[in-house]
């Protein structure tokens, strides 16, 4: 199958990677500096295995349309990226694996056909041309918002093959809204207060705030007609267990400087909920915190140090 991989960040490139190791045409969009690192040396993933990948890399997409881009930009970038692919977005099978709500929506407004996707799997961009593959995980996928094709059956199987556990749902809109629900409340929480995932389960007060943010959520969900697809609660549970040692990625953007993914996560649930006449105080709450946050960068070192 012939495959771009548009954001061939961390999760891009561990994707795209083994995808082209399993034998598919794949071809990686991403910023230079990666991109040339790739091109010279290989991409080497690390962690969960040690391979370099001799994955052909480009910044700028390739004339030639795709049987499938996979979108693995910051839900930040998704209308950026999808507007400088604008010739080959339209009419073509568009797989979201990012966090958050709304990808898909942007996808379709570009004339793209949506395809929905969650994933498990955890990644780092270590340096330009590496990327260490942290956590084995799942993938789910599905024809955007729900039922089923043929096609999504079709990466399902490509997937598995290239050594990427994967699942098709006939309703991605009820996991995408579970992940973000439970994105909603472990990363502001454990950015806000700068701990690990497993601080949160290990703390009374923490997690019968993170709770009460996951109750919020699927209030909103639900009267927004999604059908959630795992229980939210379930899912926040499961995945403070399961990621106990990680730092949430919206820290370590923080921590970095750049900008969170915090208005498709809590901006979005906030939003939702405004259309059916309902109120999200707690995740309005979190999202202007963290936006706040942001805005810090400007003048502070980092939002825990000193003034500049
Ligand atoms: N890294 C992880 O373990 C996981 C990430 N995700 C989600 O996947 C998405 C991507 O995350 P990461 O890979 O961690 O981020 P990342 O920042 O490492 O990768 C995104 C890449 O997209 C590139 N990019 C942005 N605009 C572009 C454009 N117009 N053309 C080409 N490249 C462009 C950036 O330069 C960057 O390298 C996010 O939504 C994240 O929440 C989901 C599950 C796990
Ligand atoms: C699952 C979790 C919370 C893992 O840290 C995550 O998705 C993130 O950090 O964005």
């Amino acid at each position: 199958m012939k495959i771009y991989v548009l954001g061939a960040g961390a999760i891009g490139s561990l994707f795209g990677g083994l995808l082209f190791a399993a034998g598919e045409d794949v071809v990686l969009i991403g910023r230079k500096p990666h991109v040339d690192a790739i091109n010279k040396r290989g991409l080497r993933i690390t962690g969960i295995i040690e391979e370099v990948i001799k994955v052909p890399a480009t910044i700028s997409p390739p004339e030639e349309k795709p049987d499938l881009i996979i979108l693995a930009t910051k839900s930040y970038s998704t209308v950026e990226a999808l507007r400088a692919s604008k010739a080959i977005v339209e009419d073509t099978w568009i797989l979201s694996i990012q966090n958050g709500i709304g990808n898909e929506d942007e996808i379709r407004k570009f004339g793209g056909k949506p395809i929905g996707g969650i994933t498990t799997n955890g990644a780092i961009l270590v340096s330009s041309g590496v990327v260490k593959w942290t956590g084995k995980g799942i993938t789910v996928v599905g024809l955007y918002p729900k039922g089923r094709h043929t096609f999504v059956d079709k990466i399902s199987e490509i997937f598995n093959r290239a050594g990427l556990e994967t699942i098709v749902s006939e309703n991605i809109e009820g996991w995408i809204w579970a992940k973000a629900i439970v994105n909603s409340a472990i990363n502001p929480i454990g950015t806000l207060l700068r701990v690990k995932n497993g601080a949160i389960l290990d703390n009374e007060e923490l997690l019968s705030v993170a709770v009460e943010v996951v109750k919020e959520g699927c209030k909103v969900a639900t009267q927004n007609g999604v059908k959630l697809e795992v229980h939210p609660i379930d899912l926040l549970f499961q995945t403070l267990k399961k990621t106990r040692e990680n730092y949430n990625s919206m820290l370590q953007d923080i921590l970095k400087g750049r900008k969170t993914e915090i208005d498709y996560i809590n901006g979005k649930i906030v939003e939702y909920a405004k259309s059916v006449g309902l109120e999200a105080p707690l995740n309005f709450l979190l999202w202007g915190l963290i936006k706040g946050m942001e805005k810090l960068h400007g003048g502070v070192e980092n939002v825990w140090g000193k003034r500049e």
